[in-house]
This record gives structure tokens, C-alpha cells and sequence, in this order.
């Protein structure tokens, strides 16, 4: 017996077409996978709040809490963004979103994020990754027109270098966990894509991304979580007590490092800019370029949540973590104009409230021993 996809038809092709309608004359034509994820989410609203059709894709995967992924995408529904429910290795649903709709840029985002939880499930990062990037430049690929791509690799692919700050131009081939060699190898693949088919590609390396909406795996978010419980934390440190710190970015600064890398995806100028026909292939650190200490984003967590931590400091696991973060970001300031303005205080401020007076009332009901396990 064969079983009908859960999309086509005219119903559905008429919410695509809605969705993805450009508002303003010089508005974009975007879809956005893994708009039901933290960045996604923030960046399909920003693109659709100045004007452009955008339509999302996400196959709401439970690596964490599945009702925050509903909650994000009742709010983007309620701003006209449609998120068609199906996953980025579906080449048939690729295939007829290009057909249905004229999409001049992919923002990429759908992955299977997180170092840690490579641990336990390898193949999720081999499967959206890996098989799922090379599913969405077949799909761009093939369509006319052919998108620009703009996609999120990580920091996470400066991996053991211990020359800091790290710029585009440093050494790469060092990972320490697979989910930074599946982005790695990501990086590698869209060149080949780039060079071939001449695609139009942009990398960005986010630095370690924090803000309201985010993701319950990641340490300040399961911090917060804590400390209100009276539930231990474990900060974790490196050889002989060495400070672990990350360049933590707040949310609003990477999205506007997402629209303009968007917005700049067709130009010929700066680096890996036109050159004798070929489409521009680009790579960007989006940092915040002040790493913070562990210790210190707990301090901070205490001063706001007005509740002294119980912390437990413990050798850094050999868990694919890496002991240190900064971003060299001046390509991206002087090509893409960003400029990161959030300290991680006021950053988190913001997303306290949020957990406040959303998310811990709403929404964190079952959220508490599986996303701490999927963390540790
Ligand atoms: N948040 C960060 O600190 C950070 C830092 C560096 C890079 N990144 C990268 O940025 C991107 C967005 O990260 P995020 O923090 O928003 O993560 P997220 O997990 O919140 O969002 C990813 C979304 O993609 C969806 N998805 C995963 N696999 C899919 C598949 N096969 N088909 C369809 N949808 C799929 C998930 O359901 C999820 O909603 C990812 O590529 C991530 O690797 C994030
Ligand atoms: O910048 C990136 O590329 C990466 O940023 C984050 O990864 P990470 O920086 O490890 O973020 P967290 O998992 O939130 O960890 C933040 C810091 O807290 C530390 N940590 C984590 C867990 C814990 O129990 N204790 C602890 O001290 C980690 O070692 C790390 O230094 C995201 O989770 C990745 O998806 C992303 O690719």
C-alpha cells in the first residue's frame, strides 16, 4: 500500500506560495531550514519583519524539548512564516518547494547542533550534516533560479588550535568532536559546489549563540535551569584549573550578521568575491570577540537570578569540548558591517526574563532530566 506525502496538494502549495510572497519591491525570496530552531526561528522573523517571502523547513526532531519548536513556530505562523514539516534529506519535497516557489536565497541552518551529544548519537550528525547539506546544494543546485546559500558552519572547526583569535584564514584540519568534523567537512563539500556548479555560498562560524528562545542543551540555558532548582552545576576547567571560556554571542547580533551575509551573498566585491564568472564562496567568523569565562557566565547567572549557585567545579570530560573561544572578526566587519553590540550581562538579562516570564511557566513542564541528560 502506498502512503501519500504529508505535503503537496493545492491547500499546501497555496501557504508556500504565501508564505514565500516578497512584501517589498526589493525583498528576497528565502527559505529557511531549521526555522523551528533557535536561529532559525530569529532569523526567518528578521527577514520577514523587513519584507521578504520566507518559507521555513524543519522536521521538529526531539534532540531537545519538541513543544519549544511548536512554540517557536506558532509565533513565526502568527508572522506569516510557514514551516513545512519534512527533512532536508527529503530530495522529492526539496525538489517541489524549488518548483513551487522562485527562492533567490537558502539560509540553512537545519542540523544536528550540539558538541556533547556526538557522543551518543553519531549518525544524526552524519545524516543532517553531512547527507543533509549535500541534499540542499543538489536541491539549489538544480533549481532555476539557482539560491545564493548562506549556512552555519561553527567555531567549533578551529577545534584544538590554541592561536587565539581565531581568523578564517587559520588552520582547520584539527577537530575535537565529530559534530566540528561534520562542519567541517560541510565547509569542504559547499566548496566543491561552489566550484563545480557555481554556486554562490557563504560559511558563517557562529561563536557559541545565547539568547531568549534558545536551546535548552546548552550550558546557560540548563544552568539557569539549575541554579533556580538548587541542582548542583558543574563548571568545568582545563589542566592545572585552566580557565574554559567561550566568545558567547548574543542572538540579535547573529541575526543581523545572517541578513546582511544574505544581503551580500550576490555582490562580486571582497573576499571570494566573482572572479572570471565563477559565484562568490565565503567564510565568516560571527563572535562577539570578549570570550567570558564559565565561571564568570555562572556569576552572572547568580546576580540576575538573585540565587547563589551550588557549583562543582570538575576536570573538563574528553567529551569533544574545546578549553577556549574568540572570534577575529574583522572580515566580517569590514565586508557584511558587523558589528556586535550585546555584552553577555545584558545579553542574559534578556533571556532570564524570557525564562521568567515564559518559558519556566509555559513551556518547561517535562523539560527538566531529558534535556539534562542530552548536556552532560
Ligand atoms: N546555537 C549555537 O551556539 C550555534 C553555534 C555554532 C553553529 N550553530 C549552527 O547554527 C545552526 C542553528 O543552530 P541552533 O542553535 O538554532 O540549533 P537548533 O537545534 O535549535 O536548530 C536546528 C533546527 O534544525 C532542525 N533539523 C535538524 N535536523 C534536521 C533535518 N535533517 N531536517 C530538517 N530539519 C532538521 C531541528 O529540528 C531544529 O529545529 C545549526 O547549523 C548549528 O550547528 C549554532
Ligand atoms: O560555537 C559553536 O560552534 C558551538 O557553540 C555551542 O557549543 P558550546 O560552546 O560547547 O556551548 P555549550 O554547550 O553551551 O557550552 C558552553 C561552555 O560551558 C561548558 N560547560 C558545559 C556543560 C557543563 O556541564 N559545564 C560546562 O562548564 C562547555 O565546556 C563550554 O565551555 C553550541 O552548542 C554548538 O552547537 C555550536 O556549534
Amino acid at each position: 500500500m502506498s502512503t501519500s506525502p504529508s505535503w503537496g496538494g493545492p491547500a499546501w502549495e497555496k501557504r508556500v506560495r504565501s508564505s514565500a510572497r516578497v512584501r517589498r519591491a526589493s525583498g528576497k525570496s528565502v527559505l529557511v531550514t531549521g526555522a523551528a530552531g533557535f536561529v532559525g526561528m530569529h532569523v526567518a522573523a528578521a527577514l520577514k519583519r523587513r519584507g521578504d517571502g520566507v518559507l521555513g523547513l524543519d522536521n521538529y526532531n526531539a534532540y531537545y524539548d519538541p513543544d519549544l519548536k511548536r512554540a517557536r513556530q506558532a509565533l513565526l505562523d502568527r508572522a506569516g512564516v510557514f514551516i513545512v514539516e519534512g527533512d532536508i534529506n527529503d530530495a522529492a519535497l526539496l525538489r517541489k518547494l524549488f518548483d513551487v516557489v522562485p527562492i533567490s536565497h537558502v539560509v540553512h541552518l537545519a542540523a544536528q547542533a550540539g558538541v556533547r551529544h556526538a557522543l551518543t548519537d553519531p549518525g544524526s550528525y552524519i545524516h543532517s550534516n553531512v547527507a543533509g547539506l549535500v541534499a540542499v546544494l543538489e536541491a539549489a543546485k538544480a533549481a532555476d533560479p539557482q539560491p545564493a546559500v548562506v549556512w552555519a558552519s561553527s567555531s567549533s572547526v578551529y577545534g584544538l588550535n590554541s592561536k587565539v583569535p581565531f581568523s578564517e584564514a587559520d588552520r582547520t584540519d584539527r577537530p575535537a568532536s565529530l559534530y566540528a568534523a561534520t562542519k567541517k567537512a560541510g565547509e569542504e563539500i559547499a566548496h566543491v559546489y561552489n566550484n563545480i556548479y557555481g554556486l554562490s555560498i557563504t560559511g558563517l562560524r557562529f561563536f557559541t549563540v545565547y539568547g531568549p528562545w534558545g536551546r535548552p542543551d546548552m550550558a546557560y540555558f540548563f544552568f539557569t535551569r539549575d541554579i533556580l532548582r538548587g541542582k548542583p552545576v558543574s563548571i568545568f576547567e582545563g589542566p592545572d584549573h585552566a580557565t574554559v571560556a567561550r566568545d558567547f554571542t548574543y542572538i540579535d547580533d547573529i541575526v543581523r550578521g545572517c541578513v546582511a551575509a544574505v544581503d551580500h551573498a550576490g555582490k562580486s566585491t571582497g573576499s571570494g568575491g566573482k572572479k572570471h564568472g565563477q559565484a562568490p564562496f565565503r567564510i565568516y567568523n560571527l563572535g562577539n570577540t570578549s570570550p567570558v569565562s564559565v565561571s564568570d557566565l555562572v556569576s552572572i547567572l547568580e546576580q540576575l537570578l538573585k540565587v547563589k549557585a551550588v557549583k562543582k567545579f570538575v576536570k573538563m570530560p574528553r567529551n569533544g569540548d574545546v578549553q577556549f573561544t574568540h572570534a577575529n572578526i574583522t572580515l566580517a566587519e569590514k565586508e557584511l558591517g558587523y558589528h556586535p553590540t550585546t555584552s553577555l550581562h545584558s545579553g542574559l538579562k534578556k533571556f532570564v526574563r524570557w525564562y521568567l516570564e515564559y518559558y519556566s511557566t509555559s513551556l518547561s513542564k517535562q523539560a527538566s532530566e531529558e534535556d539534562r541528560s542530552i548536556s552532560s
